[in-house]
Protein backbone atom coordinates (compact mmCIF):
# COMPACT_ATOMS: atom_id res chain seq x y z
CA UNK A 1 0.00 0.00 0.00
CA UNK A 2 1.96 2.86 -1.41
CA UNK A 3 0.97 6.18 1.37
CA UNK A 4 1.53 9.78 0.58
CA UNK A 5 1.89 12.33 3.68
CA UNK A 6 0.94 15.56 2.77
CA UNK A 7 3.08 17.70 5.07
CA UNK A 8 5.77 16.47 7.41
CA UNK A 9 4.66 18.83 10.48
CA UNK A 10 3.80 18.23 13.75
CA UNK A 11 1.00 15.57 12.92
CA UNK A 12 2.13 14.70 9.92
CA UNK A 13 5.63 13.72 11.05
CA UNK A 14 4.96 11.93 13.73
CA UNK A 15 2.08 9.56 12.39
CA UNK A 16 3.64 9.12 8.95
CA UNK A 17 7.27 8.81 10.97
CA UNK A 18 5.48 6.31 13.21
CA UNK A 19 4.77 4.40 9.89
CA UNK A 20 7.59 4.43 7.79
CA UNK A 21 9.40 3.22 10.74
CA UNK A 22 7.30 0.15 10.96
CA UNK A 23 8.53 -0.71 7.45
CA UNK A 24 4.98 0.91 5.64
CA UNK A 25 5.75 2.77 1.78
CA UNK A 26 5.75 5.93 2.78
CA UNK A 27 6.63 9.02 1.10
CA UNK A 28 6.38 12.59 2.44
CA UNK A 29 4.97 15.42 -0.12
CA UNK A 30 6.63 18.28 1.22
CA UNK A 31 7.62 22.09 0.37
CA UNK A 32 11.29 22.99 0.11
CA UNK A 33 12.46 24.05 3.17
CA UNK A 34 11.45 21.10 5.06
CA UNK A 35 12.52 18.65 1.84
CA UNK A 36 16.06 20.18 2.64
CA UNK A 37 15.71 19.65 6.53
CA UNK A 38 14.49 16.16 6.65
CA UNK A 39 17.00 15.01 3.97
CA UNK A 40 20.07 16.83 6.19
CA UNK A 41 18.89 16.06 9.49
CA UNK A 42 16.11 13.27 9.25
CA UNK A 43 12.75 13.04 10.37
CA UNK A 44 13.34 13.52 14.00
CA UNK A 45 10.56 12.29 16.41
CA UNK A 46 10.82 13.54 20.17
CA UNK A 47 8.07 11.18 22.09
CA UNK A 48 7.40 9.54 25.45
CA UNK A 49 6.76 6.94 23.37
CA UNK A 50 10.08 6.75 22.11
CA UNK A 51 12.52 8.71 19.98
CA UNK A 52 13.46 7.91 16.90
CA UNK A 53 15.10 9.53 13.74
CA UNK A 54 14.51 8.46 10.53
CA UNK A 55 17.37 9.14 8.11
CA UNK A 56 16.37 10.57 4.93
CA UNK A 57 13.03 9.80 4.37
CA UNK A 58 11.40 9.36 1.20
CA UNK A 59 9.75 13.04 0.29
CA UNK A 60 8.82 14.24 -3.03
CA UNK A 61 7.64 18.37 -3.97
CA UNK A 62 4.59 19.16 -5.81
CA UNK A 63 6.18 19.62 -9.24
CA UNK A 64 7.92 15.56 -8.70
CA UNK A 65 4.51 14.14 -7.84
CA UNK A 66 3.46 11.82 -10.83
CA UNK A 67 2.82 8.58 -9.55
CA UNK A 68 -0.80 7.57 -8.28
CA UNK A 69 -1.00 6.80 -4.19
CA UNK A 70 -3.42 4.11 -2.55
CA UNK A 71 -4.06 6.49 0.01
CA UNK A 72 -3.42 10.39 0.99
CA UNK A 73 -3.06 11.05 4.83
CA UNK A 74 -3.78 14.99 5.11
CA UNK A 75 -1.80 16.57 7.05
CA UNK A 76 -1.69 20.47 6.14
CA UNK A 77 -3.47 23.62 8.41
CA UNK A 78 -7.10 24.76 7.25
CA UNK A 79 -5.25 28.11 5.86
CA UNK A 80 -2.87 25.91 3.46
CA UNK A 81 -5.84 23.36 2.64
CA UNK A 82 -6.20 25.07 -0.94
CA UNK A 83 -2.33 24.97 -2.00
CA UNK A 84 -2.08 21.55 -0.32
CA UNK A 85 -4.90 20.51 -2.90
CA UNK A 86 -3.05 21.77 -6.41
CA UNK A 87 0.47 19.86 -4.43
CA UNK A 88 -1.35 16.48 -4.34
CA UNK A 89 -3.62 16.26 -6.66
CA UNK A 90 -1.59 14.38 -9.29
CA UNK A 91 -1.21 11.80 -6.78
CA UNK A 92 -5.20 11.37 -6.65
CA UNK A 93 -5.91 8.54 -8.74
CA UNK A 94 -9.60 6.55 -9.49
CA UNK A 95 -8.96 4.09 -6.08
CA UNK A 96 -7.27 6.88 -4.14
CA UNK A 97 -8.30 6.97 -0.25
CA UNK A 98 -8.38 10.55 1.25
CA UNK A 99 -7.60 10.09 5.18
CA UNK A 100 -7.99 14.27 6.29
CA UNK A 101 -6.37 14.26 9.97
CA UNK A 102 -7.61 18.16 10.18
CA UNK A 103 -9.23 19.18 12.92
CA UNK A 104 -12.67 20.74 12.00
CA UNK A 105 -15.20 19.44 9.30
CA UNK A 106 -15.52 22.09 6.40
CA UNK A 107 -12.35 20.84 4.76
CA UNK A 108 -14.64 17.64 3.99
CA UNK A 109 -16.88 19.91 1.86
CA UNK A 110 -13.65 21.31 0.12
CA UNK A 111 -12.13 17.84 -0.37
CA UNK A 112 -15.29 16.17 -1.41
CA UNK A 113 -15.64 19.16 -4.16
CA UNK A 114 -12.49 18.79 -6.14
CA UNK A 115 -12.00 14.82 -5.76
CA UNK A 116 -15.80 13.38 -5.38
CA UNK A 117 -16.83 11.89 -2.06
CA UNK A 118 -15.95 8.34 -2.33
CA UNK A 119 -12.68 9.05 -2.43
CA UNK A 120 -12.87 11.15 0.69
CA UNK A 121 -12.48 9.25 4.26
CA UNK A 122 -13.36 10.61 7.68
CA UNK A 123 -10.52 11.48 9.67
CA UNK A 124 -9.15 12.49 12.90
CA UNK A 125 -6.60 12.23 15.37
CA UNK A 126 -5.96 12.75 18.60
CA UNK A 127 -2.26 13.89 19.94
CA UNK A 128 -0.48 16.68 21.22
CA UNK A 129 1.88 17.66 19.27
CA UNK A 130 4.67 20.38 17.71
CA UNK A 131 7.38 20.83 15.13
CA UNK A 132 10.37 22.75 17.61
CA UNK A 133 12.64 25.26 16.97
CA UNK A 134 14.80 23.16 15.43
CA UNK A 135 12.21 21.14 12.96
CA UNK A 136 11.85 17.87 15.22
CA UNK A 137 8.39 16.28 15.98
CA UNK A 138 7.85 16.62 19.36
CA UNK A 139 4.85 14.78 21.10
CA UNK A 140 3.76 16.30 24.19
CA UNK A 141 1.75 13.63 26.18
CA UNK A 142 2.01 10.01 25.57
CA UNK A 143 -1.83 10.22 24.15
CA UNK A 144 -2.01 9.16 21.03
CA UNK A 145 -5.03 7.85 18.61
CA UNK A 146 -6.12 8.51 14.91
CA UNK A 147 -9.34 6.78 13.32
CA UNK A 148 -10.59 6.80 9.67
CA UNK A 149 -13.61 5.39 8.57
CA UNK A 150 -16.65 5.67 5.47
CA UNK A 151 -18.31 7.99 6.14
CA UNK A 152 -21.83 5.92 5.82
CA UNK A 153 -19.89 3.60 8.14
CA UNK A 154 -19.25 0.13 6.22
CA UNK A 155 -16.59 -1.55 7.07
CA UNK A 156 -15.00 -1.42 3.59
CA UNK A 157 -12.49 -3.74 1.97
CA UNK A 158 -10.49 -0.74 1.72
CA UNK A 159 -10.63 0.74 5.26
CA UNK A 160 -9.79 -2.81 6.92
CA UNK A 161 -6.82 -2.79 4.85
CA UNK A 162 -5.65 0.98 5.71
CA UNK A 163 -6.65 -0.74 9.47
CA UNK A 164 -4.41 -3.80 8.64
CA UNK A 165 -1.47 -1.20 7.31
CA UNK A 166 -1.66 1.31 9.74
CA UNK A 167 -2.24 -1.16 13.22
CA UNK A 168 1.11 -2.39 12.85
CA UNK A 169 2.73 0.85 12.65
CA UNK A 170 0.58 3.19 14.61
CA UNK A 171 -0.38 2.55 18.72
CA UNK A 172 -4.18 4.00 18.73
CA UNK A 173 -5.10 3.47 14.87
CA UNK A 174 -8.36 2.06 14.75
CA UNK A 175 -10.64 1.62 11.92
CA UNK A 176 -14.29 3.82 13.11
CA UNK A 177 -17.93 2.70 12.09
CA UNK A 178 -19.13 6.32 12.89
CA UNK A 179 -16.08 8.44 11.89
CA UNK A 180 -18.78 10.91 11.54
CA UNK A 181 -19.68 10.98 14.96
CA UNK A 182 -16.28 10.60 16.23
CA UNK A 183 -15.34 14.05 14.03
CA UNK A 184 -18.41 15.80 15.80
CA UNK A 185 -16.69 14.70 18.76
CA UNK A 186 -13.31 15.99 18.57
CA UNK A 187 -14.60 19.06 17.15
CA UNK A 188 -16.74 19.62 20.30
CA UNK A 189 -13.97 19.11 22.73
CA UNK A 190 -11.07 20.92 20.99
CA UNK A 191 -12.92 23.96 20.04
CA UNK A 192 -14.36 24.06 23.53
CA UNK A 193 -10.50 23.32 24.17
CA UNK A 194 -8.49 25.89 21.79
CA UNK A 195 -11.69 28.50 22.55
CA UNK A 196 -10.58 28.51 26.04
CA UNK A 197 -7.20 28.13 26.46
CA UNK A 198 -6.43 30.51 23.82
CA UNK A 199 -8.50 33.01 24.72
CA UNK A 200 -7.82 32.86 28.95
CA UNK A 201 -3.90 32.06 27.51
CA UNK A 202 -3.81 29.21 30.05
CA UNK A 203 -4.22 25.75 30.25
CA UNK A 204 -6.87 24.22 31.70
CA UNK A 205 -5.85 24.05 35.05
CA UNK A 206 -4.83 27.23 35.61
CA UNK A 207 -8.51 28.79 33.55
CA UNK A 208 -10.07 25.73 36.32
CA UNK A 209 -7.97 28.20 39.33
CA UNK A 210 -9.23 31.37 38.30
CA UNK A 211 -12.77 32.75 39.78
CA UNK A 212 -15.62 32.15 37.28
CA UNK A 213 -12.94 29.45 35.05
CA UNK A 214 -15.06 26.19 35.41
CA UNK A 215 -18.39 27.68 34.59
CA UNK A 216 -16.67 29.45 31.44
CA UNK A 217 -15.24 26.02 30.07
CA UNK A 218 -18.62 24.18 31.06
CA UNK A 219 -20.37 27.14 29.56
CA UNK A 220 -18.53 26.71 26.36
CA UNK A 221 -18.54 23.21 26.06
CA UNK A 222 -22.36 23.28 26.36
CA UNK A 223 -22.37 25.73 23.81
CA UNK A 224 -20.02 24.02 21.40
CA UNK A 225 -22.18 20.39 22.45
CA UNK A 226 -25.45 22.50 21.38
CA UNK A 227 -24.84 22.74 18.00
CA UNK A 228 -23.42 19.55 17.47
CA UNK A 229 -26.80 18.35 18.55
CA UNK A 230 -28.68 20.59 16.41
CA UNK A 231 -26.44 19.37 13.47
CA UNK A 232 -27.65 15.70 14.27
CA UNK A 233 -24.69 14.63 16.27
CA UNK A 234 -25.31 14.83 19.51
CA UNK A 235 -21.82 13.91 21.94
CA UNK A 236 -22.21 11.12 24.44
CA UNK A 237 -19.82 8.35 22.70
CA UNK A 238 -16.81 7.18 24.79
CA UNK A 239 -14.40 8.88 23.26
CA UNK A 240 -16.44 11.92 25.13
CA UNK A 241 -17.19 10.73 28.02
CA UNK A 242 -13.11 10.35 28.58
CA UNK A 243 -12.31 13.86 27.35
CA UNK A 244 -15.37 15.66 29.02
CA UNK A 245 -12.89 14.57 32.09
CA UNK A 246 -9.83 16.38 30.77
CA UNK A 247 -12.26 20.20 30.79
CA UNK A 248 -12.31 19.78 34.32
CA UNK A 249 -8.85 18.28 35.68
CA UNK A 250 -7.89 20.33 38.13
CA UNK A 251 -4.33 21.39 37.89
CA UNK A 252 -4.67 19.68 34.36
CA UNK A 253 -1.52 21.44 31.80
CA UNK A 254 -3.53 20.81 28.83
CA UNK A 255 -4.15 23.34 26.14
CA UNK A 256 -4.93 22.69 22.31
CA UNK A 257 -2.42 23.00 19.59
CA UNK A 258 -3.59 26.42 18.60
CA UNK A 259 -2.74 28.03 21.76
CA UNK A 260 0.88 26.98 21.20
CA UNK A 261 0.40 28.33 17.99
CA UNK A 262 -0.58 31.47 19.41
CA UNK A 263 1.65 31.08 21.98
CA UNK A 264 4.60 31.05 19.09
CA UNK A 265 3.42 33.92 16.91
CA UNK A 266 1.86 31.57 14.10
CA UNK A 267 -1.34 31.39 12.29
CA UNK A 268 -4.31 30.06 13.93
CA UNK A 269 -7.30 27.72 11.98
CA UNK A 270 -9.96 30.26 13.88
CA UNK A 271 -12.66 30.30 11.33
CA UNK A 272 -12.01 26.30 10.58
CA UNK A 273 -12.27 25.28 13.83
CA UNK A 274 -14.37 28.21 15.76
CA UNK A 275 -15.87 30.51 12.90
CA UNK A 276 -17.17 27.38 10.87
CA UNK A 277 -19.25 25.84 13.76
CA UNK A 278 -20.51 29.39 14.89
CA UNK A 279 -22.33 29.65 11.50
CA UNK A 280 -23.52 26.35 12.33
CA UNK A 281 -24.79 27.19 15.53
CA UNK A 282 -26.21 30.59 14.04
CA UNK A 283 -27.77 28.48 11.25
CA UNK A 284 -29.48 26.50 14.06
CA UNK A 285 -30.32 29.84 16.78
CA UNK A 286 -27.85 27.93 18.85
CA UNK A 287 -27.17 31.24 21.81
CA UNK A 288 -23.63 31.15 21.13
CA UNK A 289 -22.41 34.11 23.89
CA UNK A 290 -19.07 32.80 25.21
CA UNK A 291 -17.66 30.94 21.91
CA UNK A 292 -18.40 34.32 20.30
CA UNK A 293 -16.25 36.08 22.61
CA UNK A 294 -13.51 33.52 21.64
CA UNK A 295 -14.16 34.08 18.30
CA UNK A 296 -14.11 37.99 18.25
CA UNK A 297 -10.24 37.46 19.92
CA UNK A 298 -8.57 34.95 17.80
CA UNK A 299 -9.74 37.16 14.87
CA UNK A 300 -7.98 40.49 16.79
CA UNK A 301 -5.03 38.21 17.26
CA UNK A 302 -4.84 37.50 13.12
CA UNK A 303 -5.49 41.29 12.91
CA UNK A 304 -2.51 42.40 14.98
CA UNK A 305 -0.16 39.42 13.63
CA UNK A 306 -0.72 40.38 10.16
CA UNK A 307 -0.10 44.34 11.15
N1 LIG B 1 -0.46 19.57 16.55
C1 LIG B 1 -1.38 18.87 17.20
O1 LIG B 1 -1.16 18.48 18.36
C2 LIG B 1 -2.68 18.55 16.54
C3 LIG B 1 -3.07 19.13 15.35
N2 LIG B 1 -4.26 18.76 14.77
C4 LIG B 1 -4.69 19.34 13.51
O2 LIG B 1 -3.86 18.80 12.50
C5 LIG B 1 -3.68 19.73 11.42
C6 LIG B 1 -2.19 19.94 11.20
O3 LIG B 1 -1.64 20.49 12.38
P1 LIG B 1 -0.08 20.45 12.71
O4 LIG B 1 0.53 19.18 12.31
O5 LIG B 1 0.03 20.90 14.13
O6 LIG B 1 0.46 21.60 11.75
P2 LIG B 1 1.96 21.93 11.31
O7 LIG B 1 1.97 23.36 10.94
O8 LIG B 1 2.93 21.44 12.32
O9 LIG B 1 2.14 21.04 10.02
C7 LIG B 1 1.46 21.29 8.83
C8 LIG B 1 2.40 20.94 7.72
O10 LIG B 1 1.69 21.00 6.47
C9 LIG B 1 2.62 21.38 5.53
N3 LIG B 1 2.00 21.88 4.29
C10 LIG B 1 1.10 22.86 4.13
N4 LIG B 1 0.81 23.03 2.84
C11 LIG B 1 1.57 22.14 2.16
C12 LIG B 1 1.75 21.84 0.79
N5 LIG B 1 1.08 22.50 -0.17
N6 LIG B 1 2.62 20.88 0.44
C13 LIG B 1 3.32 20.21 1.38
N7 LIG B 1 3.21 20.45 2.71
C14 LIG B 1 2.34 21.40 3.09
C15 LIG B 1 3.43 22.48 6.20
O11 LIG B 1 4.63 22.58 5.51
P3 LIG B 1 5.68 23.80 5.63
O12 LIG B 1 6.61 23.35 6.71
O13 LIG B 1 6.28 23.83 4.28
O14 LIG B 1 4.88 25.02 5.98
C16 LIG B 1 3.56 21.93 7.62
O15 LIG B 1 4.76 21.23 7.80
C17 LIG B 1 -4.44 20.97 11.84
O16 LIG B 1 -5.73 20.97 11.29
C18 LIG B 1 -4.52 20.85 13.37
O17 LIG B 1 -5.63 21.55 13.91
C19 LIG B 1 -5.04 17.78 15.30
C20 LIG B 1 -4.69 17.16 16.46
C21 LIG B 1 -3.54 17.54 17.22
C1 LIG C 1 -7.87 17.62 20.95
C2 LIG C 1 -6.42 18.01 20.85
C3 LIG C 1 -6.06 18.79 22.07
C4 LIG C 1 -5.61 16.73 20.87
O1 LIG C 1 -5.71 16.04 19.71
C5 LIG C 1 -6.18 18.73 19.55
O2 LIG C 1 -6.70 18.29 18.55
C6 LIG C 1 -5.36 19.94 19.39
O3 LIG C 1 -4.65 20.34 20.32
O4 LIG C 1 -5.40 20.53 18.29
Amino acid sequence: MRILVVGAGAIGGYFGGRLLQAGRDVTFLVRPRRAGELASAGLVIKSPNGDVTLKAPPTVEADKLKDKFDVVLLSCKAFDLDDAIKSFAAAVGPDTAIIPMLNGMKHLDTLDARFGKERVLGGLCAIAATLSEKREVVQLQPMQAISYGERDGKLSDRVRAIDEAFKSGIVGATASQNIMQDMWEKWVFLSSLAASTSLMRASVGNILAAPGGRDFLLGILDETSEIATASGYPPGGPFFERVKGNLTTEGSPMTASMFRDIKAGLPVEADHVVGDLIARGDAAKVPLPKLRIAYTHLKAYEKQRAG
